[in-house]
């Protein structure tokens, strides 16, 4: 069979370049209010609890709209939702630009949160539109990663401007930067060409959402996602840090030296891992259930290490951890090989899910088992001590244990269907030779 045309074009990489621009852009929004935590607690007079709350509305908007946004990339196509996302960004910093009061911040934060749940989703769905199969592993996980380096640019220049111009202009230039995400993808986006697999113009989002949903290898993916990416995200987003400097004694300097580290696991481990799947699809769920495997392992050690663990073993740690981000993209993989192409979006959405609902749990629990522990310590105890932690992050082995029973039921119910289909041999009945391996 020849391939398309279209396909690995010129063209092709014009639209991943501009889809992945429109992305960058977006995780620079998505990072720019954390960056700038103490101006915003002057501008909004706010409590550390009402600044969380920026974060909270952000993260429960961004999952919860992954499903929507996922059925809309099936019915609109991506072009319309990245440049969609770029212009509700765009009224957002606007809106954050002028804030002067926390409800109206809130606001703003609430246009963030949904422009940057409608992107990653579309920019995925992208690459099987353009591209032929053995690339997209490999261009998925680049994807997440060059993605990841719009955080720089909250760091480096947009912290620079707020503190030369002030609150105002600082997020003003984000709204601007929106602009350009936005003439990116609505000048050099394309959803390629129309295709015999593409739905009734309104086919109803329940019908899309039950057909992903049916499918196992959608599931496996949201499990997938679920399963290696929480424990990056709460020690990133929140945990990580006073875990090692109150609970560990490192000091501030060392610590965020050793947050760096998730940075530089995600650039190597990135085009590793997409390697790794690009030349054995056979053994995805292997290859995850292995990085799941060093996550447990390297915190069941830490967390009974007698004291203080040494900082060679909280690297460890750090580098097992920081491998579920780019294993987390192996979700994706499962859904573009076991969907049809008009639910790819759904899918999608569905299993970009997984890995935030479960970080979003955890780092609730983790804070309510701290603050229990200190309730029932007395008067004076202290809230972030070693011991506290040693209970608190063990919840993550729940959720683990959770995300895995989830991945072994439907990487079963996969072969099993793949099986009637004739796709999969049973290892059992596998004679030695040319039979379909295992997913
Ligand atoms: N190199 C790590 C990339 C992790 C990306 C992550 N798995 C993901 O799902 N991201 C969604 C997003 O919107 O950024």
């Amino acid at each position: 069979m020849t391939k398309a045309e279209h396909l690995d074009s010129v063209r092709s990489w014009v639209v991943w370049a501009a889809s992945l621009g429109a992305y960058l852009i977006a995780v620079t929004q998505r990072t720019s209010f954390g960056v700038a935590g103490l101006e915003a607690t002057d501008r909004f007079d706010a409590t550390a609890s009402i600044l969380a709350t920026f974060s909270v509305v952000q993260l429960v908007v961004y999952a919860g709209l992954q499903i929507p946004v996922g059925i809309l990339v099936d019915r609109w196509g991506p072009r319309a939702m990245i440049t969609g996302g770029a212009a509700l960004m765009m009224v957002g910093q606007f809106l954050l630009a002028m804030a002067d009061s926390v409800a109206s911040g809130l606001v703003g934060r609430f246009f963030v949160g949904a422009g940057d749940a409608m992107t990653f989703v579309s920019v995925i769905r992208l690459l099987p539109i353009w591209f032929s199969g053995y690339r997209i592993p490999m261009l998925t996980q680049v994807t997440g990663m060059i993605g990841q380096l719009g955080q720089l640019l909250s760091l480096i220049p947009f912290v620079a401007l707020l503190h030369l111009w002030s609150w105002t202009p600082a997020f003003l230039s984000l709204a601007a930067l929106s602009m350009v995400g936005f003439a990116l993808a609505l000048v050099l986006v394309s959803n390629g060409p129309r295709t015999d697999e593409e739905p009734p113009a309104r086919v109803k989002a329940r019908t899309l959402l039950a057909e992903a949903w049916r499918e196992p290898g959608t599931r496996l993916g949201f499990w997938t996602h679920f399963t290696t990416q929480f424990t990056t995200n709460v020690f990133l987003l929140t945990w990580g840090y006073p875990f090692l400097v109150s609970g560990q004694g490192i000091s501030p300097a060392v610590a965020s030296g050793l947050l760096s580290i998730f940075v530089v696991v995600a650039m190597v481990a990135g085009p590793l891992l997409g390697a790794a799947v690009a030349r054995y699809p056979h053994r995805r769920s292997a290859i995850a259930f292995n990085i799941i495997g060093m996550i447990a392992l390297t915190w069941l050690v830490v967390i009974l290490w007698p004291g203080r663990a040494p900082i060679w073993m909280l690297v460890i740690l750090i580098v097992c951890v920081a491998s579920g981000g780019p294993a987390s993209m192996i979700g994706f993989d499962f859904v573009r090989t076991f969907n049809p192409a008009h639910v790819i979006g759904t899918a999608t959405g569905i299993v970009n899910v997984g890995g935030f609902l479960a970080a979003l749990v955890t780092v609730y629990v983790v804070g309510w088992l701290l603050d229990i522990q200190q309730r029932a310590a007395g008067a004076g105890a202290e809230l972030y001590s070693l011991d506290a932690f040693r209970w608190a992050l063990s919840f993550q082995f729940v959720m683990m244990l959770g995300g895995i029973i989830g991945m072994v039921v439907t990487r079963n119910k996969a072969r099993r269907a793949m099986a009637l289909r004739g796709e999969y041999t049973p290892r059992s009945q596998r004679r030695q030779g040319n039979t379909p391996g295992n997913r």
